[in-house]
């Protein structure tokens, strides 16, 4: 996936990138990557008070968005005025807000946006595990765990999660979970996501994980991913750099490119 012959931009040079929250956590590690990269070129690094206009005087063909979820959909609208190409790890996209940037892509046929709640190639075949698992279990229950200084809870990965095995149940006419709690105290069965409980864990020493708990007459299944360092992330962010100026239109997910 880091091959670099890989096809470059359009005129042969490599393709131009500015990161969005570029001082913070993934954004200094997408920034690393993309420097140490031959195809792709980092020239726009911005955080929090800088002009986003750098991005475009730069001449960025495509943003990194990974800043957070007050105002990822702010800078999306930007980038997409600006006709550039957007790549977007921030979490917090509702079926709402993806809808909201399929409509603003409309008249623009020739931009790409790939939003993708997990870039980690292990967490992106968890999430397709935990579907073709789902319509084979009476019961299914998310625990994510992460560090404590992530500000949304539950993670967009487990988000996602749940509304893939909603589906799958769904789609296999899947009884609703067995449940008998009537006395519980509040969170204790964590929340409930199109009715796939999710668990959210905060702890020092975490960096991201999940687990997906599967549960059916004498037998459990247990699908867990683990992200034990940034680095995980970057050769699904760097493909989706690679990708997204040659696929117009929105992208959710990895699972598209990985074909
Ligand atoms: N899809 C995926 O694979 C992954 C997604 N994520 C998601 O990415 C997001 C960022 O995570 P993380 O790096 O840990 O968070 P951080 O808080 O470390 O980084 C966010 C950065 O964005 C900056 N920022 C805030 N507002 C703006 C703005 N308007 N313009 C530019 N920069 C801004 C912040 O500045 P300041 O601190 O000064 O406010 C901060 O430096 C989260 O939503 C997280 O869930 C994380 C890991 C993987
Ligand atoms: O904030 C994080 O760290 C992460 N955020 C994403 C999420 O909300 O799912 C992806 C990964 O879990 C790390």
């Amino acid at each position: 996936m880091t091959d670099e012959r890989e096809p470059k931009d359009r005129t042969g040079g490599p393709i131009r990138v500015g990161v969005l929250g570029a001082r913070g956590r993934m954004g200094l590690e997408v920034c690393r990557a993309v420097d140490a990269a031959a195809d792709v070129e980092l020239v726009a690094a911005v955080d929090q008070d800088d002009p986003l206009s750098n991005a475009a005087d730069a001449g960025a063909q495509v943003i990194v968005d990974f800043t957070t979820p007050d105002v990822v959909m702010d800078n999306l609208r930007w980038a997409l005025d600006q006709g550039i190409n957007m790549v977007v790890g921030t979490s917090g996209f509702t079926n709402e807000r993806l809808d909201q940037v399929r409509g603003w892509l409309a008249d623009k046929p020739d931009l790409g946006v790939v939003v993708a709640p997990n870039f980690g190639i292990g967490a992106v075949l968890m999430m397709q595990f935990a579907a073709r698992a789902a319509r084979f279990f009476e019961s299914a229950e998310i625990i994510e765990q992460h560090h404590p200084k992530k500000v949304d809870a539950p993670s967009g990965t487990a988000l996602h999660t749940a509304r893939v095995i909603a589906q799958a149940r769904a789609a296999a006419g899947s009884a609703p979970m067995p449940d008998a709690t009537t006395d519980e105290m509040a969170g204790a069965r964590g929340t409930s996501v199109e009715g796939v409980r999710v668990h959210s864990v905060r702890a020092a020493g975490l960096v991201a994980h999940q687990e997906v708990l599967f549960g059916t007459a004498g037998e459990t299944l247990t699908i867990r991913h683990d992200s034990f360092d940034r680095a995980s992330f970057m050769p699904g962010v760097l493909l989706a750099v690679r990708s997204v100026p040659h696929r117009p239109g929105l992208t959710v997910g990895l699972d598209a490119l990985l074909d």
